[in-house]
């Protein structure tokens, strides 16, 4: 299993509690994730995640490039709907390629929750 984790400044905390939960499965997945994101889950709890460059600079779209070509199985992508994004576009293109490739992605806490619980069991 190849999953994509990324969480905005205002959903940072709720990714770290959210992963908490699904330790077993995050340890079995391949995980990447957008810098920032990616360094806090790797300091709370200790995953390997490759991490891609922070969400402004360019993160969301190396992930979505890396699900264009069927490099990945999930995303669990936290956005902040009430804070405004300098990178925006980037993020819809992101959401746009889960679309496009139908590739399972979260944009919520209890969404994530449902789809990790699916993949738990796998
Ligand atoms: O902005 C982001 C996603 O759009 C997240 O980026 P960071 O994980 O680097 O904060």
């Amino acid at each position: 299993m190849r999953l994509a984790l990324i969480a905005h400044d205002g959903k940072k905390d709720a990714m770290i509690a959210l992963a908490a939960d699904f330790l077993p499965l995050l340890g079995r997945c391949r995980l990447i994730a957008t810098g920032t994101t990616g360094t806090r889950l790797a300091e709370a709890h200790g995953l390997t995640i490759e991490r891609m460059l922070s969400g402004p600079l360019g993160g969301d779209l190396q992930i979505g490039a890396r699900l264009a070509v069927g490099e990945l199985d999930g995303v669990i992508f936290l956005r902040d709907p009430m804070t405004p994004q300098p990178h925006e576009p980037d993020i819809n293109a992101l959401v746009r390629a889960c679309d496009v490739h139908d590739v399972p992605c979260a944009t919520n806490v209890n969404t994530a929750r449902l789809l990790l619980a699916r993949w738990s069991e796998a």
